[in-house]
């Protein structure tokens, strides 16, 4: 049987779920550029951090445009000493995922490396970070935007620089002139690594 206009299971589709859907619409035919860090300083470090941009880029809707060089790093924010030193790195992506998933599939990413969350900035195999998204700023605790340790950050500032030498961090400034006014002890270029852009 022909449906009519007149079928009463055909129910009109309320203002706010179209309001949604043309969101999420302009979302996906409008990619965004990120930037992710990734940190590693237990296990096979440089496997793990290939592991994870490899993972990212066989995401739906994300595309990894640029790895940066790996630097060795002095564990930040505890004890010298008390921690194996990390390798850390940064990939610019252009994605049409929403921030929150982003962040999702980062956080699964972590979890396929057998990341386990135990103390604040405790040692482990990997930590994928979302530095910016777009210029979104954001104060929300399950993703604050940037990411609020950043700026004060030489292993995130360093990689980030060389990858894109004008980027600006929302609400900080120039990465060079962050990275100008930290410095950038304890972090050291590994010119004998090398991550590799997903084909
Ligand atoms: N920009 C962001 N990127 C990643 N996680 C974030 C961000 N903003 C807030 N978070 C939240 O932080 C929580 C803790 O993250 P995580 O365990 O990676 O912290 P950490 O790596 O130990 O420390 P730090 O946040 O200083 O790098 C996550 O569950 C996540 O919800
Ligand atoms: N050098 C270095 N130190 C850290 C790192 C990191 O990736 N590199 N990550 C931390 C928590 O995200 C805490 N301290």
């Amino acid at each position: 049987m022909k449906p009519t206009q007149s079928d009463p299971t055909v129910q009109p589709v309320p203002a706010s779920v179209v309001a949604t859907v043309d969101a999420a619409d302009t979302t996906l035919s409008n990619p965004r550029w990120a930037v992710l860090a990734f940190g590693a300083n237990l296990g096979n470090r440089l496997e793990t951090l290939q592991g994870a941009v490899d993972a990212l880029a066989d995401t739906p809707g994300l595309r990894v445009k640029a790895v940066s060089p790996v630097y060795e790093t002095e564990p930040w924010g505890v004890e010298p000493g008390s921690q194996p030193s990390y390798l850390n790195a940064v990939a610019l992506v252009r994605t049409t995922l929403p921030p929150s998933s982003l962040l999702e599939r980062a956080q699964a990413v972590e979890e396929a490396f057998h990341r386990v969350r135990e103390e604040r900035w405790g040692a482990r195999t990997l930590d994928v970070d979302i530095i910016t998204y777009a210029d979104a700023v954001s104060e929300d605790p399950v993703l604050t935007l940037p990411h609020p340790r950043a700026h004060q950050r030489a292993f995130v500032l360093a990689p980030w620089h060389d990858v894109d030498p004008e980027a600006q961090l929302p609400g900080h400034g120039s990465v060079a002139d962050l990275l100008t006014a930290i410095g950038t002890e304890g972090v050291t270029p590994r010119v004998d690594l090398e991550l590799r852009l997903p084909e």
